[in-house]
């Protein structure tokens, strides 16, 4: 059933829903993946707005403490209902498509986002990835019915993207049959993982494998850090919150410190590699990356969710857009809706078309994830690469341009899309952070890149190379391409753009109606002219260069140019009878270029001067072998400052318009280097990453330590919700 129409819509917005060129519902329905899907989901979103306890005072107006517990509140009522369904659910699609709708209806109640986050997004999928079957049968079933609450501690304070390079030991003991947890220096303790702060109980914990003197790299352990009961952190552990941050205000994201911490032989998790009871390490993978299985997984989601998260600030904007007037076109006519701007449009609809983008494609990638996965589980590793380089690459790319086209939202509602109640900056917040978490984008465009030159190497030997990548060993003419960053870079969009319009006409080609098949199409081909006008420098095929021909006819090819310039095409041109061109002395551009140089001038002049003065004095006192290069921007200040006290001087006795263009000059100078300089003059950087002394980790451990969380090691919203939710009391 569809939901029942709302009384006392705006009017304008009436109107555009009328304009509406096909059945909405039918869209709809393909969004879902079909009218049984778009069922289910209205009854489960129907039953949590039913039940589900909505806030009372706005999210952003609480103080830290007390959003943490709301979000606490709020999170255990929503799982309790999940896991309720999740218990009813029996088929592997039905438990995807629940879990899928769960996240989506869950940001109804989260301005920010679940503490839990990290237990379903990364702990659920690490346990199924990493775990051995026994281990599976163990942890499984407590995670899904959250009896224990987790989270993936992998990121130190010294080391996220180098994962090799993490500190943390684990080191095993075959006396007691016991690993011993370490972390050896203030750079390996633990930092940033979510929930970690408050809320978890157990922990997935990345961290160096010794056994028998030798270390085997990092392995992941599943690790209980507070008492079950109390909830208090169990000795042998420092654990607390990292402190304020720019979004995921309420994930308590955290730090965690080992001293001697020991657990148990099979906390290792041990699908693809074991420590036998004697200390003899067994490796059981086939590829040695497969540990960091649960990060290419996320790195699938956030596809989704990237489409997800940038069609909330499209509609947004575009329901604002219709609502909003602005602006007198015609005089006693009624101000225009800001929807019916061309600028206006230009900025929403590349959001909308990328959606769709984003949603094929992770549709499409979540199969080949599945595909993929399906093969390794019968020992095939050879399409780990790809999807390794596929996701990394659909991963940075769509993270960025989402958190990008979510700012161009907020730019097209004015200034209440700065508001908080608008959403817009709390969607930007959380999506910014997913450019960095997960592998930072330029690392994840790197791994991909690596990718790419080894397929290159493989055409360019004449071997094969896998379907995705077949369009390198098509394009080995070299008219049409080259092997510098630029190309390839051009070339993994042609996939992605590729995927999407093979991907959306796939699924748009059964049932649906012409009208939807037409708005796909023109979404389609906006995506693609898109990217094509804003790349239009990657996608020309040759270096389209009169200087750099292959066949070097410099001069002939620059004659050839010229003489097909619309301006050869007539003897004299009609400017000779009528008024001169502009000097270029008249264009903006070419005084900034040169009125700063005059100002320089001056400047350097008086300074000469002053300088000249007091040279012999300095010199004689600091001996000259002795003297430093002044640092840059002291040099700028006297610059400044004698140009502005020097100039004063001398021109008291010009004449008046003289001195007035003299002022000017200092005045420029001084601006000029303000702009130019601004960053050297923020004096107070007020930041834990850039004192002076560079004790970057000291102080990110001290301010954390000063957060009120910390103060108290176990919050009330545990005892209030946490454990009787955990203990099956609530
Ligand atoms: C890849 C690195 C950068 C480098 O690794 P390194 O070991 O040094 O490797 P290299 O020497 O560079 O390369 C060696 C070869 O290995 C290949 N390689 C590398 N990685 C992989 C891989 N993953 N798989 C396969 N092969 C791989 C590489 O290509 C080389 O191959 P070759 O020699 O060329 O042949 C790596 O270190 C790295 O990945 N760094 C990034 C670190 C990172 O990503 N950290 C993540 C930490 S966790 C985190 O950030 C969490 C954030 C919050 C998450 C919030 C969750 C949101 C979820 C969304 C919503 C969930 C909803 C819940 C749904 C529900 O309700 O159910
Ligand atoms: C909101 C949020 C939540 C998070 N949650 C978790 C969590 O739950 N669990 C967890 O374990 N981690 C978590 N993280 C950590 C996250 O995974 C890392 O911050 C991320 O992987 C980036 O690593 P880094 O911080 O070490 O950045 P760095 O690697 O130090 O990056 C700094 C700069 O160096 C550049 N750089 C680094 N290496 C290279 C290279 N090889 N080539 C070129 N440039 C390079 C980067 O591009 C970047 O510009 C979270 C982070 C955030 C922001």
């Amino acid at each position: 059933m569809r939901n029942k129409p709302i009384a006392n819509v705006n009017a304008d917005l009436l109107k555009e829903r009328k304009n509406c060129s096909f059945d909405i519902e039918e869209l709809t329905n393909l969004i879902d993946g079909g009218k049984n899907q778009t069922a289910r989901r209205r009854e489960i979103e129907n039953m949590l707005l039913k039940n589900m306890p909505f806030d009372i005072i706005p999210e952003e107006c609480l103080s830290a403490k007390e959003k943490y517990e709301n979000a606490v509140r709020k999170s255990v009522a929503l799982n309790k209902i999940g896991v309720e369904l999740v218990s009813q659910v029996t088929k592997a699609k039905e438990l995807s498509d629940l879990t899928l709708t769960l996240r989506r209806v869950s940001d109804a109640y989260f301005r920010e986002v679940t503490p839990f986050l990290l237990h379903l997004g990364m702990f659920i999928p690490t346990i199924l990835g990493q775990c051995s079957d026994e281990q599976v049968a163990h942890w499984l079933p407590l995670a899904m019915q959250l009896k224990i609450i987790g989270t993936y501690a992998q990121t130190e304070l010294g080391h996220g993207t180098f994962i090799r390079g993490l500190e943390t030991t684990a080191t095993y003991d075959e006396r007691t049959e016991e690993f011993v947890l370490n972390s050896p220096t203030l750079s390996s303790s633990k930092w940033w993982a979510g929930g970690l702060g408050k809320t978890a109980n157990h922990c997935i914990v990345v961290a160096q494998l010794y056994t028998k003197g030798e270390c085997y790299g990092t392995h992941p352990f599943i690790v209980q850090i507070r008492d079950m009961d109390t909830h208090m952190p169990l000795k042998g552990l420092k654990v607390g919150e990292i402190g304020p941050r720019l979004g995921f205000q309420t994930a308590d994201n955290g730090f965690l410190v080992f001293d001697n911490f020991r657990i148990p032989r099979d906390s290792l998790m041990m699908k693809h590699a074991k420590v036998l009871k004697d200390g003899t390490y067994v490796k059981i993978a086939r590829h040695s990356k497969l540990t960091y299985g649960t990060m290419i997984f996320v790195r699938v989601l956030l596809v989704s969710e990237m489409a997800f998260n940038l069609s909330k600030a499209v509609t947004i904007a575009v329901r604002y857009s219709a609502v909003r007037r602005q602006s007198e076109l015609k005089p006693n006519e009624p101000e225009p809706q800001v929807l019916d701007y061309l600028t206006q449009q230009h900025k929403l609809f590349i959001s909308i078309s990328t959606v769709y983008a984003f949603q094929f494609t992770s549709n499409w990638l979540m199969k080949t994830y599945h595909t993929v996965q399906a093969n390794m589980k019968h020992g095939n590793t050879d399409a780990l690469p790809e999807l390794h380089a596929l996701s990394s690459c659909l991963k940075a790319i769509c993270t960025s341009d989402c958190s990008a086209a979510i700012e161009q939202c907020r730019f097209a509602c004015g200034g209440h899309g700065y508001m908080i109640s608008s959403n817009l900056p709390s969607l930007y917040a959380f999506t910014t952070a997913t450019r960095t978490y997960e592998g930072d984008y330029t690392v994840l465009l790197l791994q991909t890149a690596r990718f790419l030159v080894k397929t290159w190497e493989q055409v360019e030997l004449g071997n094969a190379v896998t379907p995705m990548v077949a369009y390198l060993a098509r394009h080995q003419n070299r008219e049409a391409w080259d092997e510098s960053p630029e190309g390839i870079i051009r070339a993994f969009e042609a996939i992605a753009a590729g995927v999407y319009q093979t991907e959306s006409v796939r699924s748009v080609s059964f049932g649906q109606s012409d009208a939807i098949k037409d708005v796909m199409k023109q979404l389609s081909d906006l995506y693609l002219l898109y990217w094509s006008l804003e790349r239009t420098g990657d996608l020309l095929t040759t270096l389209k260069s009169t200087l750099g021909s292959y066949d070097g006819r410099v001069y002939e090819r620059l004659m050839e140019e010229a003489l097909k310039s619309p301006l050869n095409q007539e003897p004299v041109n009609e400017s000779f009878h009528n008024e001169p061109e502009p000097q270029v002395m008249d264009f903006v551009s070419q005084q900034h270029k040169l009125f700063i140089g005059i100002a320089s001038y001056y400047s350097y002049s008086m300074t000469a001067l002053w300088l000249w003065d007091i040279l012999t004095k300095v010199t004689s006192e600091l001996g000259v072998g002795k003297t430093d290069r002044l640092p840059e921007s002291h040099g700028r200040a006297v610059f400044m400052s004698v140009f502005n006290s020097e100039m004063e001087k001398s021109v008291s006795s010009l004449s008046a318009p003289l001195q007035a263009v003299l002022r000017q000059l200092v005045e420029l100078y001084l601006y000029y280097w303000t702009l130019e300089k601004r960053g050297d003059l923020l004096l107070v950087l007020q930041s834990t990453l850039g004192s002076y002394d560079g004790r970057v980790y000291e102080r990110l451990m001290e301010e954390a330590l000063k957060n009120p969380p910390n103060k108290e090691p176990v919050n009330e919203s545990f005892h209030k919700y946490l454990k009787p939710f955990i203990q099956g009391k609530l």
